[in-house]
């Protein structure tokens, strides 16, 4: 068998052809422009890139963008002072602030000084506990990207059984929350499961969201099983040229494409999902604080 390829970056194309539609109409019938606000701390490399990528993709949509470069040596107290200008700014409806965080702040703290209407992460325990008993509120982008691209694979998933790798807050538990409110059998799998091999041959979804490249050899997945890839790793790639660099997810993709029935691809899987989907956020986010009805198919 040869896996149906999810193509991650076609579906994010089509997600933010619904978000701009969305935005046009906010702007010409209510005069309402959405705006996201991203804060970084510090300069990881990665995050800049990530930063730019969102802010970039923010105003294709037509949405405002703002962004807050604070250096890293940036006290608690400031970056609480900036969250409380946020949250009380009208024309901001959704706040991102890049994790992770230097190691003198505090990041519960932080993303809980978020106001919960505006943080289109879903990291807010507010969001999270809403999450949690099935109630409205802002998902987390990339579970909820994941989750677009299995509904879409696959319409219901009621009844299979889905094993998440990872229990991370930003995305293994918020994936295995959706997966059970889409009624599949769900087992959250971490780095003191016992025979993990055994867990994911039994899964009829496998999502890896470990951040240990390619660790997810193709004889773990069950034949025709849909894999989606959430891993993010940078490799060295020596047979690219001297110091190159690649980057793979944290599933051997060639071994698994093998025996999986649909596996998402890195790049071009999970990531741009991610991106799109919190673009869908900040449009929701704004309908919300307007009273105005929420697009359709952009939220879980
Ligand atoms: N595509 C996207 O948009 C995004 C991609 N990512 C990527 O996803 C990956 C995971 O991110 P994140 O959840 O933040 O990572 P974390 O490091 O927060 O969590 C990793 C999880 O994997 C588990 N784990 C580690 N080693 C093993 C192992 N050998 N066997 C089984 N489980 C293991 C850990 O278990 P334990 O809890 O026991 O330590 C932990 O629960 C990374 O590659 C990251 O870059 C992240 C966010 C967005
Ligand atoms: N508050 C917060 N929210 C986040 O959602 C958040 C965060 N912090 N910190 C870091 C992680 C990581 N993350 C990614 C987003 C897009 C791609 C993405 O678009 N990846 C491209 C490749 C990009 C490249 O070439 O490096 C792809 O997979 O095709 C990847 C990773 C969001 N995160
Ligand atoms: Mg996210």
């Amino acid at each position: 068998m040869t896996a149906t390829i999810i193509d991650g970056k076609a579906f994010a194309a089509k997600v933010r052809e619904q978000v701009a539609g969305h935005v046009s109409r906010l702007k010409e019938e209510h005069g309402i422009t959405p705006g996201l606000a991203v804060v970084l701390v510090g300069e990881d490399p990665a995050s800049q890139v990530y930063v730019r990528s969102k802010g970039k993709q923010t105003v294709e949509v037509g949405m405002n963008s703002y962004e807050h470069k604070l250096d890293a040596e940036t006290s608690e107290a400031d970056l609480l002072a900036l969250i409380d200008q946020l949250n009380n700014d009208p024309s901001v409806h959704g706040i991102l602030v890049q994790l992770p965080l230097p190691e003198h702040l505090d990041s519960d703290l932080v993303i809980n000084a978020i106001d919960p209407a505006k943080d289109v992460d879903g990291f807010h325990i507010s969001n999270v506990g809403l999450l949690g008993t099935g109630q409205k509120s802002m998902v987390p982008c990339t579970p909820l990207g994941c989750l677009m691209m299995l509904r879409d694979h696959h319409g219901s998933l009621s009844g299979m059984n889905a094993v998440v790798v990872g229990r991370s807050n930003i995305v293994g538990k918020p994936m295995a929350q959706l997966l059970l409110g889409d009624s599949c059998t769900v087992t959250i799998a971490h780095s003191r499961t016992k025979d993990l091999a055994e867990v994911v041959r039994r899964a009829d979804i496998v999502v890896a969201a470990v951040g240990r490249p390619e660790m997810v050899p193709g004889d773990w997945i069950k034949e025709g099983a849909t894999v989606i890839d959430v891993g993010i790793n940078r490799i060295d790639a020596p047979e690219k040229g001297e110091g190159k660099t690649r980057l793979v997810g944290d599933v051997h993709f060639e071994s698994a494409a093998k025996v999986a029935g649909a596996i998402t691809p890195v790049p071009g899987g999970v990531g741009p999902m991610t991106i799109a989907c919190l673009l869908a956020n900040t449009v929701t986010a704004c309908c919300r604080a307007n009273g105005l009805a929420e697009p359709q198919g952009l939220t879980a």
